[in-house]
């Protein structure tokens, strides 16, 4: 529902409402800046995970590395409780991106990969 009037369209707005909705927009802005950031840096560390699978590829390296991973895991969980974020949602964040990686190396060492694309 769109929030021209949280009770409805022929409901007038109180200055409570308006002030609630103004709050509500800027905090929705400063959202919007934090997932636009997201999707930059996803992109950076795609393209550099693409960088690891070609030279893994040529290396004939594993695409994964379960120790890479622990140590990463670890230093994430650290991090995140310094930050007040919950440490299982940062460990399931980064198993996520990682298993999209290895499946990315997987497909560059196969020779599957789309051509110049860090894309699923
Ligand atoms: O560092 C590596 O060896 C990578 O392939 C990168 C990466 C990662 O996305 O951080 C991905 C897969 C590995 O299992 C570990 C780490």
């Amino acid at each position: 529902m769109a929030l021209d009037s949280p009770l409805g369209a022929d409901s007038p707005l109180s200055s409570t409402d308006r002030d609630a909705i103004d709050e509500l927009t800027g905090i929705r802005q400063s959202i919007d800046n934090i997932d636009a950031a997201l999707v930059h840096l996803l992109a950076e560390r795609f393209k550099f995970t693409q960088s690891v699978g070609h030279l893994k590829a040529a290396a004939g390296m594993p695409a994964s590395d379960p120790e890479r991973e622990r140590v990463q895991i670890q230093r994430l969980r650290q991090l995140a409780e310094e930050s007040r974020l919950d440490p299982a949602f940062a460990e399931k964040f980064l198993n996520f991106i990682v298993g999209e990686v290895i499946h990315h190396h997987e497909r560059i060492a196969n020779g599957t990969e789309p051509s110049g694309s860090g894309r699923a």
